[in-house]
Parts: C-alpha cells; structure tokens; sequence
C-alpha cells in the first residue's frame, strides 16, 4: 500500500484536489547532500550499489517533500550492459569508447541477459523500496533506443548529435537494427524493473526533437510505441519525446499513460494534440527555478491553469539544473502542494 497515491491517480485519470509534483533529475545533480555523496564514490559505484541508490533516490522525498521518487540509476547502464565501455567524466559528461562508425559495428553489442548484468539495478529498486517504505510510489525508467543511438554513434554528449543523424540516413538498416536490439533490452530491462516493484515508469527520449517529423517517424516513434505496447499491461508508462511536440498526436495510440511535454512546447497545443485522453506531464522551464520564490510560484500557478488539474503531473519540461538553489526546488514543490481550485477564477 502507498500512503501519498497521487501520482497513480493522475496516471489513471482518477480526480485528484491537486496535481501530484515531481522534478526529472531530482535525484542527483542539485542537492548537497547528493554532492557529499559525489565526493566519496564515482559514478557507476554510485550506480551499482544498491544502498547508494536507495539512499540517493530518497534524498528529494525527505528534503524536498516531492510526490514521487525516480529511481537513481543512468540510462547509459542499458549500452553499458550491452557490451559498450563508458566513461562518465568530471565536467564533460559520458565518453563512449569505439563509438559504432560502421554497419558492422551493430554486431559488437550483445543483447545481455538482464537478470545477470542488470541485476544490481533490481537490488537497488527493492533496497530502495524498503527505505522509501510506501511513503510515495517509486518510477523507474530506461532511455528510448534512438536517444541511447544518439550516445553509442557519438561517442559523447553533444548540442545537435549530427554524426548520429546521419548515420541514421546513410545505414537505416543498420540503425534499425541496432534499435531494434536496444528495444529488445529495453523492454526486459524494464518488465524486470516492474518485477523488483517500481509502480511505474518513464522513458526518456532526450533528443527525439532533433529529428525532425519524418526522421521522428522512422528512427523513434516506433520504438517508443514497442516499449509502451509491451510495458502498459505491467505498468503505468510515461513517454518523455523532448521537443518532439509533432509526434505527441501518434503518442496517444501507444498504450502510454501519460506524455512528459518539454518547456518549449505549449500546454493547450499538447492537450490538443493528445485529444485530452492521455495524462500529460510537466512542463516549467528549469530555469524559473534559477530566480525567486515569488517568480516560481507565479509561473507554477500559469502551469497548472493552462494544463488543469485533472489528467496532470507538474514537474520541469527537462532535467533540473545543477546550480538550482535547494530552497527553490522547494518552492516548486510547495507552489504546486498549496493548489486550490479557488486559483482559478
Ligand atoms: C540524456 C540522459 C542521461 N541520463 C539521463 C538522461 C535523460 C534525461 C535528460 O535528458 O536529462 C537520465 C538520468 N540520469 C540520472 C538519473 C537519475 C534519477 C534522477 O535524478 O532523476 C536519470 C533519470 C543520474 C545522473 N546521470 C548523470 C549525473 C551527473 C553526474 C554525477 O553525478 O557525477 C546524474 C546525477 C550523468 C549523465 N548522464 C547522462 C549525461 C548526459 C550525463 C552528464 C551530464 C548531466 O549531469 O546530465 C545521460
């Protein structure tokens, strides 16, 4: 049983007094107590030991009061598992070496089986389950197989990931068939992950709105609606397609409970687009959190009244930043907490 259900309501699209409230990245990245943590173990340790995760992954619900823990983990460790070696480097982020280059290079990555080399991710939810001890539900996630493309061809981060883009192009068949592998791991990563106990979960899509509607078509929005299709009969699935707001209509027939729309997709068009069926999630730029309390509540107060209340998750429209100040993160939650319809007039 889970004391604070509002997150399952809103998935579901039962009535709720106000939205539930969650931050994409909360778990790591801003909070001081997450970078004491940093100081002492590096990341993948920090990944891999499931005490790490479950104290790392309750630290927002005890400081900040959020509605919801996601799971503290990497959507790398899915590659990683695959066979590919990853570095996660101070101040550059994941370095990837022997990127894929070449068609062939699809036949390098083994399809793993999870139990074994993902097995610590399990520990992890169930240790984290016991801490969080029914307190607030618990969402796992993995990484959509074109964004994990995006790393494996680039080797690293990148603004427009244009060597994965034309890989894409220039070898479709190989791209297919390397997201065809990453979708057949992704979904046993994932049922194992509901298996352990997370309540529900999301996929992120970090760099779907790089390509464009037809490349969008092609190379993600299939593998997304594979993941939701095969996912929706064990658990609520969020879809996160940042900056694909012309996809969000396709969405709707996926079997997702809900989309994550990003900041720079507007409210009433994302409603439009998914017909008002689907709950949808989100959107305040990460970077209101960088001013004033005052500032954070008033635009908070704009979100929820153009998304309504009902069918909504309030969260960020992407990750937290790292310099956000602890007691505006909180501000958020608690803007968010104190909603009462008579806003609204
Ligand atoms: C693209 C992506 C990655 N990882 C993730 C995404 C998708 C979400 C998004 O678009 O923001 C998802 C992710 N990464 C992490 C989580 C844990 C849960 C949470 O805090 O929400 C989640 C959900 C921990 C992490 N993953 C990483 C950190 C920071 C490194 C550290 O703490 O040492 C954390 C807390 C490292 C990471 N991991 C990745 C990058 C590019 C980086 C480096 C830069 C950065 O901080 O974002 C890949």
């Amino acid at each position: 049983m889970i004391q604070n259900d509002l997150l399952l309501k809103s998935l579901q699209g039962e009535p709720v007094n106000r939205p539930p409230v969650w931050m994409m990245r909360q778990a790591g990245r801003f909070l001081p107590s997450y970078q004491r943590l940093r100081e002492k173990y590096d990341f993948f340790t920090r990944c891999q030991t499931p005490e790490l995760v479950a104290d790392i992954t309750c630290l927002p619900v005890d400081e900040l009061g959020v509605d919801a823990a996601i799971l503290f983990s990497d959507i790398l460790v899915v590659p990683q598992a695959m066979g590919a070696h990853i570095d996660m480097q101070e101040g550059r982020g994941p370095v990837i070496h022997q990127p894929i280059e070449k068609p062939e290079d699809v036949n390098r990555l083994e399809e793993p089986d999870v139990t074994h080399t993902l097995g610590y991710v399990f520990q992890g939810i169930r240790a984290t389950l016991e801490k969080l001890n029914g307190r607030v539900p618990l969402i796992g996630f993995a990484g959509a197989p074109w964004t994990l493309l995006c790393y494996l061809v680039e080797g690293k981060g990148s603004a427009g990931f244009e060597q994965a883009r034309a890989f894409c192009y220039r070898y479709p068949d190989a791209a297919h068939a390397l997201l065809e592998k990453i979708t057949r791991v992704t979904i046993a990563y994932l049922q194992h992950q509901v298996k352990a106990g997370v309540h529900c979960v999301q996929v992120f899509d970090s760099w779907a709105g790089l390509l464009g509607p037809e490349g969008f078509r092609q190379f993600a929005e299939p593998y997304l609606q594979q993941i939701a299709r095969s996912l929706s009969a064990f658990c609520p699935v969020i879809l996160f397609p940042k900056g694909a707001w012309f996809g969000l209509a396709s969405l709707c027939h996926s079997g997702a409970a809900a989309i994550g729309i990003d900041w720079q997709t507007d409210a009433g068009f994302a409603r439009k687009a998914t017909n008002h069926q689907l709950t949808l999630q989100g959107n305040l730029d990460p970077v209101v959190l960088l001013t004033d309390p005052a500032t954070i509540r008033r635009q908070t107060f704009r979100m929820i009244q153009a998304f309504g209340k009902e069918k909504y998750i309030a969260n960020l429209g992407h990750g937290i930043l790292p310099q956000t100040p602890v007691e505006n993160a909180r501000a958020f939650v608690q803007a968010v907490q104190s909603f009462s319809e008579s806003w609204i007039d």
